[in-house]
């Protein structure tokens, strides 16, 4: 079951907002189009479900998948304000003549899959915005669908309800088996429900890859830009070697850069204090947090911020110290 998207365009009028975008999704996969406001992602989905035709390219649904079993979620959830809970969840049921026990039936394990027993006779306008999003995904899943297109499904919802939502997302795919496509510029759900992210900047796709491999090797400085979570040192390329400020550490360098470069340093990279060698830094500001200091150092008039570090003592603003940071850091070509 899946969906291989290959290539697609789309323009609106001259302007062209999706460029030669190509992705796919398997059975049991959370896709999530990530990505800033206006590149694309609603559009995309838009096409996946046939309500736009791309300009180039093709979808094509493998498996299980189909046009039919294929349902979007809206962000604004689009309940029908003059049906009940239990109404709104049986609509598409109804639409489709299923038998009445049948509907009932299955409206009542939806009702109970998402905990909205006692509420079947309210209308939306009565609910809550969690319990709205709870029936807005009952009236998709109830359908059985095989592909799931949720547009920011969770931006209206607060932090505590929005991890609800995702520990039924989890539940539900387990439970019912579909692979999802999610629109996300939220990066911490997209880095929790992801199986693969899809980056796009710029009206094309920068990266297609799981979390742990976005984090750990970004594409490219938009890329990098984006999940905004890393310090650019530009210090000297030779090899698998690389040199700031005078000290030297091992590095990826996929690119085989040589001479100018800039060392990706993550915000979380586990530094230490040493007394020989190390990088020399200058502490510049602290700021505590409960799960650790945030510091940021200036190495030789480059900013470096190192966040959660367990440094053994406390640093002083105004003090130097000398670093060592791990081997591995991932190259960039300079900007
Ligand atoms: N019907 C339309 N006619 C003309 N332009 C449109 C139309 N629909 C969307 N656009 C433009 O296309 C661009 C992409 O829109 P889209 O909604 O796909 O982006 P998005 O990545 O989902 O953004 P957001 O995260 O803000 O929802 C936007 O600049 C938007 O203004």
């Amino acid at each position: 079951m899946g969906l291989n998207v290959k290539n697609i365009s789309y323009r609106y009028g001259k302007r062209e907002i999706v460029n030669d975008v190509s992705f796919s999704v398997g059975e049991d996969e959370i896709i999530t189009l990530f990505g800033p406001s206006g590149v694309g992602k609603t559009t995309i989905l838009k096409m996946i479900v046939g309500m736009l035709t791309p300009q180039t390219g093709t979808i094509e649904f493998t498996g299980e998948s189909t046009p039919e079993n294929t349902l979007l979620v809206f962000q604004d959830y689009l309940l029908f304000p003059h049906m009940t809970v239990a109404e709104n969840i049986a609509f598409g049921l109804k639409m489709r003549h299923v038998a009445r026990t049948e509907v009932t039936q299955r409206v009542q394990e939806m009702v109970a899959e998402f905990q909205l027993g006692g509420l079947e006779k309210q209308y939306p306008a009565q609910l809550s915005g969690g319990q709205q999003q709870r029936v807005a995904l009952a009236r998709a899943i109830i359908l059985r669908p095989k592909l799931l297109l949720l547009d920011e499904p969770f931006s209206s919802l607060d932090s505590n309800l929005r991890q609800q939502m995702y520990e039924y997302l989890r539940r539900l795919q387990a439970h019912y088996h579909f692979g999802v496509i999610m629109v996300s510029h939220d990066q911490q759900e997209t880095f929790l429900l992801s199986t693969r992210v899809v980056v796009l900047a710029n009206q094309r796709v920068q990266q297609v890859a799981s979390p742990q491999e976005l984090y750990a090797h970004p594409a490219n400085r938009t890329v990098a830009d984006f999940l905004g979570s890393f310090n650019y040192l530009t210090g000297e390329a030779n090899g698998e070697s690389f040199e700031v400020a005078g000290y030297q550490l091992s590095v990826a360098n996929p690119d085989q850069l040589q001479g100018p470069a800039t060392l990706l340093v993550p915000f979380l990279t586990p530094a230490a204090l040493t007394t020989h060698g190390g990088l020399r830094a200058t502490v510049r500001q602290v700021h505590w947090q409960p799960a650790g200091p945030t510091v940021i150092f200036d190495v030789a008039g480059q900013e470096l911020k190192l966040r959660q570090t367990s440094f053994l003592r406390p640093l002083e603003v105004g003090e130097q110290v000398r670093l060592t940071l791990p081997a591995g850091g991932q190259l960039l070509p300079c900007q």
